[in-house]
């Protein structure tokens, strides 16, 4: 190890240029502190050296990412490269980094003594270079630092730049060429070696930069370092599959040589800024690395870079294209999550997420799916040089998310939609049919308009990434719809259906309780031919109506048939009301037959009357209305014998010989059912009639006692006159006393005096009125009234002769002339009162005139 090192020092001319020195420490010296951050100083306009991979095989995860965001090498794709060199311990290699791309990594102090300078790995920025080049500076190969045993951190780097770069630097003396004990060829082996435990290696260039060069020419050395190289690659041992594999498959080889540094500066100088132009455009095809292979895209370096070393350090194999992939896959997933998180900050989506709650707007998806393009394009853009299927897969997947960040906008915009189609499409069904338009027509046209702005609304909401699927809110909006036109159709219906059955209502109604008012034998087939007319235009009527509404046959025949049902229901109980009041009515009848005469006036009970004929017919025509009453008869078919039966049953029983018949045969009453009549049409039993044509009779028949009672007392109070043979006995009898009379004035004159007085008391007892209740309690009272009448007629005839006498003194008659005037006086009162109209048939029935 001490020769190389040794002739390092020693120019090629064998003596030491201490200018050069001097100048070389200027440039190089650093104080240990400075670089204790693994940053280097810059002085320059190039980029401060970073310290990638410490001298312990810490990986500076934060240093290369400063820098790559340094030098904007995230955004450089594929267009980057990335050299390495690799050398024994102080052969100038910073020194010539440091020359060829303007770098500033540590120098060798040469008058501190030779000892080794870069620790670690060192990573900076080509100056000047295009596409953005970065050059890795890598601790030297064999320094005594580390100890001849340990080279397990020698092997770690250069497996390392070779999986990174592409081009690799190695650095070697000249005289070393050809030697059997050079310093580089333990390095090569390595070299050759780590470079097995890649998989599939990149082409990597290896170029060798002879240092140092002496006068023989480089067109000598090449085949002779060539050789040399094919040898150690030949004495690697290697795996079964690259036994044959030629060293030109893994890597290309360069070889430059260089004046010394320190011996030949300028000559040096010129072969550097030379070898500089190499490295323009160095990736492309026909340059330095124009056919690598496998390359990372740029903002995948620093991710790639730490799991390859990571790798190595676990000294495990490392399969670039898997890492690759794996490379691929934490990028895409870093950008993805990047571009999605960019988007849910967005702005322009923000406010549409926001505007979304509040209701529909307009160009919803043509916004969206902008935004989402957007999004999406910055992913491809960044992630375009990963692997493809990576790529893709994370595009997915970035696609998903942001389709299921956005899904629940959309659906809220549907649910705007599809509320606002259903309200405007209410509205519209509710102004066609108020228009007067035919039911189905209008739930139709309505339907198929407001569906169709329905799908105007999904359309202009749906986004181009996604195909989502809007026909469950469509069916919704169609089953809602149909739910409507369902709800209104009802309604329409009932309300049709309630009109028709109010006007039938009132058709029947009235009318039906007009005929059984005056039940009679016409009453039933009259209620018919009402129920059958009136039925039968609400039928058509209510037919017509349901024409607009576009109903099948069954559903039209079932509304018509309830409707008739309804009818036969309004008369059914309005008869079962009617039948409800039977005895009042039975009453009402009888009380108007018997008690008004054929011309409807109120009957007066002479006594020419026949009471038994009447009330037989009144009762007739009660029972008739109760047989009218006792059952419904509203089909052709209902013929009953119920008159006849109760008839024979009620009235004719009266007879002694039904009597006689009702003892033999069994009641026909005595049942809870009519005998043809079927329960549901049976508004009286039998046994109901039975008990309220008891009832009617037991309080008709005061009536019928009350009218005979009458008609007895008119016929007494017409015959005030003594039979016939008591007049003609009287006149026998009496025909002396009536010649005297007549022959004597004044006995005529005190006759009928007494008449008078007689006749005055008749009426002021109402003497005929006293005996109407009998004999005895009429003397009773006539004597209880006689005294206090006869005190009262004499005082008041004597006031009013006093009066008189009063009033004229000088005209006062004699006492005797004076009582005969005031019972003139009295007489004449008397008579006028008699003539003033009341006869005397009036004075004895004073309850008749009540
Ligand atoms: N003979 C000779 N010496 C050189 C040349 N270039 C640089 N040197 C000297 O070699 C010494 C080491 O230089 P560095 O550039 O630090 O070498 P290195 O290989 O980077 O050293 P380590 O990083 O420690 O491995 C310095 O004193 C340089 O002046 C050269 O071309 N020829």
């Amino acid at each position: 190890m001490w020769g190389p090192l040794l002739k390092s020092l020693i120019s090629p001319g064998g003596s030491a240029d201490h200018s050069e020195l001097t100048i070389t420490m200027d440039v190089t010296f650093f104080d240990d502190s400075v670089i204790s951050n693994g940053i280097l100083p810059t002085n320059s306009e190039e980029c401060c050296s970073t310290q990638l991979i410490d001298g312990d095989g810490t990986f500076n995860a934060t240093g290369i990412d400063r820098l790559i965001k340094e030098v904007k090498l995230g955004e450089c794709g594929l267009s980057y490269a990335i050299v390495s060199i690799m050398g024994p311990q102080s052969s100038g290699k910073s020194t010539l980094l440091n020359n060829l791309f303007a770098t500033n990594f540590r120098e060798m102090d040469a008058f501190r003594g030779r000892s080794q300078t870069t620790k670690g790995i060192w990573l900076a920025k080509c100056a000047g270079i295009e596409p953005c080049t970065l050059v890795m500076d890598l601790e030297g190969t064999d320094g005594r630092e580390r100890g001849e045993d340990d080279t397990a951190f020698e092997k770690q780097s250069a497996l390392f730049a070779l999986a990174v770069s592409d081009i690799v630097l190695i650095n070697m003396w000249c005289h070393d060429i050809g030697r059997e004990q050079a310093a580089n060829k333990p390095l090569l082996k390595t070299v050759f070696q780590v470079m097995m435990r890649l998989f599939s290696p990149r082409k990597t260039t290896l170029m060798f930069v002879i240092r140092d060069k002496t006068r023989t020419p480089l067109e000598n050395l090449e085949p002779v370092l060539r050789e040399d190289i094919q040898k150690i690659w030949d004495s690697v041992p290697k795996p079964e599959a690259h036994k044959e594999t030629p060293l030109s498959e893994f890597f290309n080889v360069e070889v430059v040589a260089l004046s010394s540094y320190e011996e030949k500066e300028e000559q040096f100088k010129e072969q550097v800024a030379s070898l500089r132009q190499r490295f323009f455009h160095s990736i492309a095809p026909g340059g330095l690395a124009g056919d690598r292979r496998g390359v990372v895209p740029a903002s995948g370096f620093s991710f790639s870079a730490q799991q390859i070393w990571k790798v190595i350090k676990e000294n495990k194999d490392l399969d670039l294209p898997a890492h690759k992939v794996m490379v691929a896959t934490v990028r895409c997933e870093e950008i993805a999550n990047e571009k999605y998180a960019d988007f849910s900050g967005n702005e322009e989506w923000s406010q549409l997420e926001e505007a979304v709650q509040s209701g529909p707007i307009s160009g919803f998806g043509k916004k969206l799916s902008s935004i989402l393009d957007t999004c999406l394009s910055e992913y491809d853009a960044e992630a375009t040089y990963f692997d493809e299927g990576v790529r893709t897969g994370k595009r997915n997947q970035l696609e998903e998310k942001l389709l299921q960040l956005v899904q629940p906008a959309f659906q809220a915009l549907l649910g705007h939609i599809r509320s606002g189609s259903l309200d405007k499409f209410k509205e519209a069904l509710d102004k066609a049919l108020n228009g007067g338009e035919a039911f189905s027509v209008a739930a139709c046209n309505c339907s198929e308009s407001f569906m169709a702005l329905f799908d105007e609304g999904c359309a202009d909401a749906v986004i181009t990434q996604a195909n989502w699927d809007t026909s469950k809110v469509r069916d919704k909006l169609k089953r809602d719809i149909e739910a409507h036109i369902a709800s209104v159709r009802a309604a329409k219906l009932a309300e049709l259906t309630a009109l028709y059955e109010a006007k039938l209502k009132e058709a029947l109604s009235g009318p039906v309780e007009a005929l059984l008012d005056g039940a009679n034998s016409e009453t039933w087939p009259a209620i018919r031919k009402l129920f059958r007319h009136e039925t039968e235009s609400a039928v058509s009527g209510l037919s017509s109506a349901l024409s607009g509404f576009d109903m099948d046959e069954q559903s039209k025949g079932k509304l018509l048939s309830s409707l008739e049902a309804y009818a036969r229901g309004v008369v059914e109980a309005k008869t079962k009301e009617e039948a409800g009041r039977v005895l009042i009515r039975m009453k009402d009848r009888f009380t108007t037959l018997f008690s008004h005469d054929s011309d409807s006036m109120p009957r007066v009970w002479t006594g020419k009357e026949d009471i038994r004929a009447i009330t037989k017919t009144a009762r007739s025509s009660s029972l008739k209305l109760l047989s009218v009453m006792a059952a419904i008869r509203l089909d052709d078919g209902d013929a009953d014998n119920i008159e006849n039966t109760l008839s024979l049953a009620l009235v004719d029983s009266t007879n002694v010989a039904a009597k006689d018949r009702s003892i033999t045969t069994a009641d026909p009453l005595a049942s809870s059912t009519w005998h043809e009549v079927s329960s549901s049409k049976t508004l009286i039993t039998p046994v109901q009639c039975k008990s309220l044509w008891r009832q009617f009779r037991a309080e008709t028949e005061y009536s019928v006692s009350q009218a005979i009672s009458a008609q007895e007392a008119n016929k007494r109070n017409n015959n005030w006159l003594p039979p016939p043979w008591a007049i003609v006995a009287l006149i026998v009898l009496g025909f002396n006393e009536f010649m005297t009379l007549l022959r004597n004035p004044l006995y005529l004159g005190v006759i009928f005096v007494g008449f008078l007085l007689v006749k005055a008391l008749w009426v002021q007892l109402d003497v005929a009125g006293e005996f109407r209740n009998g004999v005895l309690p009429g003397l009773i009272s006539l004597s209880s009234k006689l005294v206090p009448t006869i005190m009262n007629m004499i005082k008041r005839l004597a006031d009013e002769g006093a009066n008189a006498a009063a009033n004229d003194p000088h005209r006062n008659p004699p006492l005797a002339s004076k009582n005969f005037t005031n019972e003139g006086n009295a007489s004449s009162e008397m008579s006028s009162s008699a003539s003033s109209g009341l006869t005397e048939s009036d004075y004895s029935s004073p309850s008749k005139q009540d």
